[in-house]
């Protein structure tokens, strides 16, 4: 499997890159996103033969294709299995019906940290650190965070000689419980960072450090955003776990996805693309709407991010857009890094009718805003008996609103523990949710973190300052106060 940008031809034109580059490099040089040439193709046959796997052999099976050979078989089975492991349940994603309406939903918060995130993060942080070891090398991560990936990435690569992570999040701008999962961990590698900003400047001062060359190559940067592929690759195992589940390859699944970095979604996007049966996508936002509107209009045009109550999703420049696209600008790399380069100076990116009827063949998408979360929360609560999350309730709302067929299941994707935002959870329902027994002391630990103003070049001194006092001897075994 070779890996292309969705940028190349603009600089020039690199080799096609092989898995253990494009997941060490995370972001393309020409500041694209990696992806594959082609994507790998199952026939109906093939998928039938999936029914009834567990979900590592699932997993195994359909990511082997994208590794190549930069895993051995034994050792790639290995570290798919240690990965999932670290769930609570055997099965990962429990798939629930939700009475007999048709809708179904996807647990994929049974990891370490709560949220859909672990279920790449886990896998990512193993593979990383296979490969280091192997390489004898060391990386540094750089990520931005609207509250869960910072978490699971934390958890996944913690501790690990090979990898330093530096993790900036907005101040003010996560829940409590997001915050202290992170800031909590004390482990010498680790470098939380509270940005005064939004996550959309998070990731702008993430991006601008990969986009130093001199500076990227000097710490060896790598990602675990889902600008990162491999994070990609990691979350289609369970659009075919889930479809498998209801059916396919002889029936269709559609599924609904709160949406905000469109990484998820993406992930679906990639399955289907696979040969799974995926009768449509629905993309769920809340108040802060952009990609709504793009699927509404074919122009994306950013505004203001908002505070909502799924914070996570506050967001505006959702980065695997990108990758999306690539395909509607029929995989012309040039063209797309012009019209991505023109919608980072206007705000604005337009599409034409015909590109824009066509993907919304597969897509629909719609907005909810704080006062349907909440009505949505206490609805699954009052008709199903679930407790779900802010993020999840908006999927749950935006399903039955865009249910296309009723004969077809429709997947709602669950992105995270009710018991991360009790505050929310407790205001819809009247009861607040508990975090799980190993986390029950969250809220008394002893939190770390440094603050940092909107601003690459202090980012950057940072994370020099600190790679360097790692060098020193005998500096990294002490917790810095
Ligand atoms: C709980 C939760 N739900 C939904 C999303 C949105 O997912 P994506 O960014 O992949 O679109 C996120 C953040 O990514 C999240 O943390
Ligand atoms: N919602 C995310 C934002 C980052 O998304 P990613 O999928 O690109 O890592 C978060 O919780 O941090």
């Amino acid at each position: 499997m070779r890996y292309i940008s969705t940028r190349h031809g603009s600089q020039g034109t690199p080799a096609p890159l092989g898995f253990e580059d494009i997941m060490l490099a995370g972001l393309a040089r020409d500041g694209g996103l990696y992806l594959p040439a082609e994507w790998p193709q199952f026939s109906k046959a093939e998928i039938a033969a999936m029914q009834g796997l567990g979900y590592t052999e699932l997993a195994f099976r359909v990511m082997r294709p994208f590794v190549g050979d930069s895993f051995d078989e034994a050792t790639f089975r290995r570290l798919i299995g240690e990965a999932y492991a670290s769930f609570e349940t055997p099965e990962v994603a429990p798939l629930k019906p939700l009475g007999d309406s048709g809708l179904h939903l996807l647990e994929l918060f049974h990891g370490p940290t709560l949220a859909f995130k672990d279920v790449a993060l886990q896998l990512l942080g193993r593979m990383l650190d296979q490969t280091l070891t192997a390489r004898g090398q060391h990386a540094t991560i750089v990520g931005a965070t609207s509250g869960d990936t910072g978490s699971a990435a934390i958890e996944a690569v913690r501790d690990r000689k090979t990898i330093d992570i530096f993790m900036l999040f907005p101040k003010g701008r996560v829940s409590e419980v997001q915050r202290r999962q992170m800031t909590t961990v004390l482990a010498a590698n680790v470098h939380n960072i509270a940005v005064q900003g939004t996550f959309d400047d998070c990731q702008d001062l993430a991006k601008a450090c990969f986009n130093d060359l001199a500076f990227r190559d000097r710490h060896a940067l790598t990602a675990v955003n889902s600008i990162n592929f491999a994070r990609v690759m990691a979350q289609i195992v369970y659009y075919f776990w889930a479809a498998l589940k209801l059916g396919a390859p002889e029936r269709p699944v559609a599924f609904s996805v709160p949406s905000g970095n469109f990484g998820n979604v993406y992930a679906g996007y990639a399955a289907k693309q696979m040969g799974l049966p995926i009768s449509h996508f629905v993309v769920g936002a809340n108040s802060n709407d952009i990609l709504a509107r793009f699927f509404e209009s074919g122009t994306m045009k950013t505004s203001e991010v908002v505070p909502t109550l799924s914070p996570s999703m506050d967001i505006q420049i959702s980065s695997n857009f990108e990758r999306l696209l690539f395909d509607l600008y029929d995989r012309n790399g040039v063209a797309l890094a012009e019209a991505m380069t023109s919608f980072r100076s206007t705000g604005t990116l337009e599409v034409g009718g015909n590109v824009l009827a066509g993907v919304r063949e597969l897509f629909d998408a719609g907005r909810l805003d704080d006062a349907g979360t909440l009505a949505a929360m206490a609805d699954c609560l009052k008709r199903y008996g679930e407790t779900i999350d802010p993020h999840t309730a908006v999927g749950y709302a935006l399903a039955q609103q865009h249910r296309r067929d009723t004969a077809i299941p429709m997947v709602v994707l669950a992105t995270a523990h009710p018991a991360k935002f009790p505050d929310a959870v407790e205001k819809a329902t009247g009861q607040r949710p508990r975090l799980p027994a190993r986390l029950a002391d969250l809220l008394e630990r002893t939190e770390r973190s440094d603050g940092l103003r909107n601003d690459v070049e202090a980012l950057k001194s940072m994370i020099d300052e600190r790679r360097e006092m790692a060098a020193a001897p005998a500096s990294r075994s002490k917790v810095r106060p």
